[in-house]
This record gives C-alpha cells, sequence and structure tokens, in this order.
C-alpha cells in the first residue's frame, strides 16, 4: 500500500465545457454583427437606433466578462481519510467565528442552531473554538448561547455516536422522515426522543425571554447588559464554556464577543465585527486557520472542516490556498426560485469558473481563512525560509505596533503567526484567566485601531458594503490563489431573503458595495496595489462590480420599445428586413442559452423564467439605486449602509405557506417606484401601439416601429409581471397606492416627452 504521507489530499480537475465556450462564441459573434449593422445603419436611423447601439455595446463588454468567467471551469475533489491517516494530532486548530446583529432581523434560535452545528462538526473538540459576534449587545442573544452550550453537552455527543449528518437541530428535527427513528423503543430511538424534547424545551426558553416585556432579569452574568445601549456600550467578552481539560472529545471553547460601540465611533459594518473577533481570538486560542459563517448558515456536513484542510495543506505551496470558500446554499427554499436569489446557477458555472482562474471571490460566509494571510502577508512573506529573513523586519515591536495595535498580547500572538510557529498545536492558554480576558476586552474596544493597518493592511477591509469581496480581492492583489469546494451534501446552508423588499434591499446593498470597490486603493482597474491581480481575474472582479452601472443600460434598453412606439420610431431591424434575424437569433439563442444552464443545474423551466424575470427586475431598479447610493456618497451627501437582511425563523416547508411566501411582496421604499413606472409606460405603449398599428396598416405601412418593438414591449411586461399583479392586489402583495402616484407620475412624463418627439 501506498505510503499514506504520500498520496495527494486534493485534485484539481477541469470540467468539459467546450460546448459551452461554442455556445458563448455564438452569442459573442451574433452579439458583434448585430453591432456592426447598426453602426454601418446610424446615419439612417434616429436617436434610438443609436440609443440601441450603445446599450448593445455594453451588453456585449458584460457578455465577454462572463465569457472570460466561464472559459476554465475547475472543481475539486478531497480525501479526508487520507488526511486522518496523517494523524489526528497534525489536524490544525481552527476558530470559528460567527456574526450575528439583530436580535429581532436575527432571532437568537437560528443562531443557536448555527453555532450548535458547528460545535458538533467533526474534528477533535480541543482544536476548535466558535467565537460569536454580537454587534445588537443583546442579552437574548447571550441568554440563547448560554442555553445552548448547556444542550450541547447533550446534542454534540448524540450527534457523535450516532453520525448524524445535519446537526442544526431546528432542521434535524424538522420532520423530515430520515430523521424520525421507526422503532422509539431502541436504543437510537429514546435518545432520539429524549433529544428532540430537550430541544424543544430549549426552544420555548429562548422564546419565553424573548416574547417577556423585561427581556430577562440583568443580574450575574447578565449585568454587563443592563442600561446599555447597542449604539452606546463597552466591549463585553464572556467565555461561556471552556475546555478546561483540553479534551479532544468535549466541546470547543465557546466565547461571546459584543465589541464597544461609541456613536462618534465608525464601526465598519460585519468588517470591523470580523476584525474584532480575529483579535479577540488571537489573544486566545490564536489559531492559524479561522471559518467564518453568518448566524443563519449551519454546517451541513459535519466533514467540512477536513474537507477544508485538504485544501488549505494538500498543495505544494501555500500560495495556491490563501482561502477556501464554499458555495452560499440555502435550505428550505421556495420552489422553482421565485426570487432568484438561490444563487445556483451562478455559482455552478461562473463560480467554477473563477476557481480557474485565480481562484473565487471571498463570499463573506462559509470560507476557511489563513491567520497569516488575514494580517497582510504576501505569499513570499508567507515562505517558511523567506519568513525568516522577513521576520527580523516585521517582528520588532515598532512594526508590530503600527501594524497591529498595542496590545502587548496581541502583538506576541501576531508575531508567532507571522514567524510560521503557530502552525501546529500546543497547549492552549488558559481563556477564563484575567490577563486574557482583559487583553480581549481591549482589543475589542472601538479605540483600538486608531493609527494602525486594520481595515486597510490589516484584516478585512473597510470601505464597502460586500466587505467580502473587497477583502478577497485585496488577498488575490497579494498574488494568493484562492480555491472552491463545492462538495455535495453543500458544507453550509443559509436562509435566502424572500418577499420584494428583503431580496431588493440585498441586491442594492450588493450593488452597492461592489461599486465602492471601484473606488477603493485595491481596485481591480487600477494597477497600483493589485499588480499581481491576473488580467482575466481583474475581468472577473470587474463583472460584478459593474452590476449598479448596468441598471442604467438596463433600464434605457427596457424603456427604448416604448419610446419607439410612442414616438413612432424604429429601434429595431423591421420584418422585411434580412438582419429581422439578428435580434430574433440573439434573444433566442440567449434565452435557450440560460435556460439549457438551468436545466443541467436540475431546475426547472419556471426557474429559469423566475430568474430572467428577477434579472430583469433586479438590475433595472435595485442596481439603480444600489448606483445613487454609491453616487451620493462620492459627493459626500451620505455614506452607504449595511441594511441586515431579515432572517425567516421557519422554513417554509407545508404548501400553504409556500404559495404566499412565493408572491411578491412591496413596502413604500422608492425602490419599487422606477419598477411600476416602466410596466406603466409600456402597459400605454401597447395599447397605443395596438390601436395605431390598425391604422398603420391602412396608411402604406410607414416607416415606424414594428412588430420587434411590441414584441419587445410585450417581453418587459411579462418579466414585470409580479408588478402587474402588484397594482390590482392589496396589503402587503401590493403596491402602495403613494407609489403608484409616484410612478404613474414620472410614466405620464415620459409617454408625454417621447409623443412629443414623434412629431420631429
Ligand atoms: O453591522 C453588521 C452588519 C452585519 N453583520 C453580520 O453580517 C452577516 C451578513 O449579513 P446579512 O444581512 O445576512 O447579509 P447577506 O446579504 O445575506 O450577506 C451576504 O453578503 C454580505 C456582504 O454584503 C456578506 O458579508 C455575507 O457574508 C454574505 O452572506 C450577518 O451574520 C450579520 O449578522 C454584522 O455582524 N454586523
Ligand atoms: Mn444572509
Amino acid at each position: 500500500m501506498a505510503n499514506p504521507i504520500s498520496l495527494p489530499l486534493q485534485q484539481r480537475i477541469p470540467r468539459k465545457n467546450i460546448l459551452q465556450r461554442v455556445k458563448d462564441l455564438i452569442i459573442f459573434l451574433l452579439l458583434l454583427s448585430l453591432l456592426l449593422y447598426r453602426f454601418l445603419t446610424l446615419r439612417n436611423h434616429g436617436v434610438p437606433w443609436l440609443l440601441a447601439f450603445l446599450c448593445e455595446s455594453w451588453f456585449t463588454f458584460i457578455w465577454v466578462l462572463n465569457m472570460n468567467i466561464k472559459w476554465n471551469q475547475f472543481e475539486y475533489r478531497t480525501y479526508p481519510e487520507r488526511l486522518l491517516q496523517r494523524g489526528v494530532e497534525l489536524l490544525p486548530p481552527v476558530d470559528i467565528f460567527v456574526t450575528t446583529a439583530d436580535p429581532v432581523l436575527e432571532p437568537p434560535i437560528i443562531t443557536v442552531n448555527t453555532v450548535l452545528s458547528l460545535l458538533a462538526l467533526d474534528y477533535p473538540a480541543n482544536k476548535l473554538a466558535c467565537y460569536i459576534s454580537d454587534d445588537g449587545a443583546s442579552p437574548l442573544t447571550f441568554f440563547a448561547l448560554v442555553e445552548a452550550s448547556k444542550f450541547a453537552k447533550l446534542w454534540v455527543p448524540f450527534c457523535k455516536k450516532y453520525d448524524i449528518r445535519v446537526r442544526a437541530p431546528s432542521v434535524y428535527f424538522s420532520g423530515k422522515p430520515e430523521a424520525s427513528p421507526v422503532d422509539l423503543s431502541s436504543d437510537f430511538g429514546g435518545d432520539w426522543k429524549r433529544m428532540k424534547i430537550e430541544y424543544e424545551q430549549l426552544k420555548q426558553r429562548i422564546e419565553e425571554v424573548v416574547e417577556s416585556p423585561i427581556p430577562c432579569d440583568l443580574a450575574g452574568e447578565f449585568a454587563a447588559f443592563s442600561k446599555i445601549d447597542r449604539r452606546n456600550h463597552p466591549s463585553i467578552v464572556k467565555v461561556i464554556w471552556e475546555n478546561k481539560g483540553n479534551l479532544p472529545d468535549g466541546l470547543p471553547h465557546l466565547v461571546y464577543v459584543s465589541r464597544e460601540k461609541r456613536p462618534k465611533h465608525p464601526h465598519h459594518n460585519k468588517a470591523g465585527a470580523m476584525n474584532v473577533l480575529t483579535r479577540v481570538s488571537g489573544v486566545m486560542t490564536n489559531s492559524p486557520f479561522m471559518l467564518n459563517v453568518d448566524c443563519d448558515m449551519f454546517a451541513n456536513d459535519p466533514q467540512t472542516v477536513l474537507h477544508a484542510v485538504c485544501l488549505l495543506f494538500g498543495f505544494q505551496q501555500e500560495k495556491e490556498s490563501a482561502y477556501v470558500q464554499f458555495p452560499q446554499a440555502f435550505y428550505g427554499t421556495l420552489k422553482d426560485d421565485p426570487f432568484g436569489n438561490q444563487l445556483v446557477v451562478l455559482q455552478e458555472f461562473a463560480g467554477r469558473g473563477i476557481a480557474g482562474i485565480q481562484g473565487p471571490l471571498y463570499a463573506g460566509t462559509g470560507c476557511f481563512h489563513r491567520r497569516k494571510v488575514i494580517y497582510g502577508l504576501s505569499p513570499d512573506e508567507a515562505d517558511i525560509n523567506l519568513g525568516r529573513k522577513l521576520s527580523r523586519l516585521l517582528l520588532n515591536e515598532k512594526s508590530l505596533k503600527a501594524n497591529f495595535g498595542n496590545s502587548v498580547e496581541f502583538m506576541k500572538s501576531a508575531s508567532e503567526i507571522l514567524a510560521g510557529v503557530k502552525e501546529k498545536m500546543d497547549d492552549p492558554p488558559a481563556l477564563d484567566d484575567s490577563t486574557t480576558l482583559e487583553a480581549a476586552i481591549q482589543v475589542a474596544s472601538c479605540g483600538y485601531e486608531r493609527d494602525t493597518y486594520w481595515g486597510t493592511k490589516v484584516g478585512w477591509v473597510y470601505g464597502s458594503t460586500t466587505e467580502d469581496v473587497l477583502t478577497g480581492l485585496k488577498i488575490h492583489s497579494k498574488g494568493w490563489n484562492s480555491v472552491y469546494m463545492t462538495p455535495d451534501p453543500p458544507a453550509f446552508l443559509g436562509s435566502a431573503p424572500s418577499g420584494g423588499p428583503a431580496c431588493m434591499t440585498q441586491q442594492k446593498r450588493w450593488a452597492t458595495g461592489l461599486f465602492e470597490v471601484l473606488f477603493n486603493n485595491y481596485s481591480p482597474i487600477l494597477p497600483f496595489r493589485t499588480t499581481r491581480l491576473m488580467f482575466r481575474q481583474r475581468l472577473a472582479y470587474l463583472y460584478l462590480n459593474v452590476w449598479s452601472i448596468r441598471s442604467v443600460p438596463e433600464l434605457c434598453y427596457a424603456l427604448l420599445p416604448s419610446y419607439a412606439i410612442f414616438a413612432n420610431k424604429q429601434f429595431l431591424p423591421t420584418v422585411s428586413e434580412a438582419a429581422f434575424f439578428l435580434p430574433v437569433a440573439l434573444f433566442i439563442t440567449f434565452n435557450l442559452y440560460t435556460l439549457s444552464e438551468f436545466l443541467r443545474c436540475g431546475l426547472t423551466i419556471r426557474a429559469w423564467w423566475n430568474n430572467q424575470r428577477m434579472a430583469r427586475i433586479i438590475s433595472a431598479t435595485a442596481w439603480l439605486f444600489g448606483l445613487l447610493g454609491v453616487i451620493l456618497k462620492l459627493l459626500g451627501l451620505s455614506e452607504t449602509t449595511f441594511e441586515i437582511t431579515r432572517k425567516d425563523q421557519d422554513t417554509p416547508n407545508d404548501s400553504d405557506t409556500e404559495v404566499d411566501a412565493g408572491v411578491f411582496t412591496f413596502d413604500e421604499s422608492p425602490i419599487f417606484v422606477p419598477g411600476t413606472a416602466l410596466l406603466l409606460v409600456h402597459m400605454t405603449a401597447l395599447a397605443v401601439g395596438l390601436l395605431r398599428v390598425q391604422s398603420w396598416l391602412n396608411i402604406n405601412g410607414s416607416a415606424g416601429y414594428g412588430l420587434g418593438e411590441i414584441i419587445c414591449s410585450i417581453w418587459v411586461v411579462l418579466s414585470f409581471l409580479p408588478f402587474l399583479k402588484g397594482l390590482f392586489r392589496k396589503g402587503i402583495y401590493g403596491i402602495p397606492t403613494s407609489t403608484i402616484y409616484k410612478s404613474a407620475a414620472l410614466a405620464l412624463l415620459f409617454v408625454h416627452l417621447s409623443l412629443g418627439a414623434s412629431k420631429n
């Protein structure tokens, strides 16, 4: 038998995608032909033709970016059993970070389930430590975690004994047949029943506290929470559970952190929270690797850490895997993805495609990082041999202080990481002693980062509401590669927002944040700090960074058919021209192309349709607001904000709720105005258009709009069907009257201007 040490831990497998490349190229050629045709005929046509030419040039540019991303796709296979053969003692310690920020939008029971699934991972418990950052400074969250740690003492052994796969109890007990044992009199049956009762009680205790008017009696352990304001309070660090005997089969450490907040200090949202977690864990366990998840992303496969370690250890050079990113996947998803946010197709092709360039973007959750990379080392500096030389440069007190701030404990821990001595397990320090706790409180204070490189060269990078993409970009810019791991079953599952407002808010924030990245020092369009960013990786980033700009041509193109109809002008070739074939062929091939991607992922035609219409809705509305947000920020008029996505507590399992949960909802937000206005414009256009077609057929076919314009207009209406229904519905399912008035005013203005143009 081969020596287990010499067997590779991972394999990088290219995907065959010749057919896809051919399809990509066909669409590209069609686009070029259309552009050429338009260009050659520009002089014979009016403004709509020119606008169409400009929009289509932009779409072609986006298509090139898209082709670049998907061109070489890769996937990885890992061999955790070989890792284990090398010896459990060689497994590295991992610090786990969970972020939560609001006990109302993120009910504590959700965080509890995530934490329980992480505590129960198949990995030596003395090599794991779980840190929770609570930006809500909520006694409820703290209480829930304390209760959860008691339940964990039963839950974790139960999961390990019976090798349970899904270790988030709410999902495990959610009534799936595999979860209910046939025979309640067997050992397993008895234990199962006991666990279920215990979990119900835990849930009830947490719910009671959440619902009671005075949250809890804020004494003893809870005294730190009394009379505090979540926006104005000192740091709170509490060791909820310490694995005192350093036992491999015990429970991992569990530490609660609520960083100091003061109104005058910017807290940098999640990026700020991650940096605090990095430092607090640095003075406590200082593991060389860190896993981070959002509070709603539970571990869906207990072997995940082993898979990740295979990829962190499995390359000749560390440079290949600065971080290991697992895709974002969701549980309790709605049938046919009505909000187009399950990301399956995007991750399947674009995700694996970027994995074939310099590696996946960092997605903020489900990611294993190397601590030294987060501390700002480049691959050369991290190289052990070079590292020695460097350490003399970096590891003097002055440089440590400038980089990392003036905590003596933290500087010591950081120097261990930088010098590479922290790669193996040694005796962990006691967490609950006063020096450690004092140090933790110090590094969690809001003034700690003043005059340091936190948020720029060190840690999660500030300046974007998608701190994840920006931080990953910085890492790639230093010359690191990253790895994309797409196991089946998925490693982590989270909750996707449902309903119109939550989806739009999330998309707006993403569009804002991705655009903000372009104005950062690490911008992929600036060469200074990013010399080691591969050209094709730059283009891959650009594809995402320009989401918000895409709203302008999207909206313009969506308005063109209606403009053409009102102004009786042409924006597409007429049916009688040979060139009519070009837009028709493009329309058909593009839709078949996206449809085939959905079918290849095992999704339905309906899911494809829902995604295509949501793509139209989102890009013309939510992304537009993302763009406005950044413009206001650049003008210094307002700051961009991180609006937290509401997490639904109950998985939409039963068919009753499913019907409603999939229906588009609205609120008073102005974000629904452009979509409503666009719809009203097109409904008017179709009415006018159809009336005119009759008269126009009689007047020997004058050179106005034709079939193409009408079909496009119908397509827009179909894409905005949820809005059309919203016009007639009531309550949360209806568009508020004030929004309809505002939209109608905008629509009238547009119709008026376009009709005016027809007279010229
Ligand atoms: O001030 C804040 C704001 C947010 N969060 C946490 O950040 C996470 C993500 O927030 P969420 O509202 O769920 O946003 P999503 O859009 O669902 O998050 C995706 O997009 C974010 C960037 O926009 C990434 O940070 C996330 O990891 C990624 O899952 C949650 O755990 C929050 O508790 C904080 O800790 N502090
Ligand atoms: Mn989320």
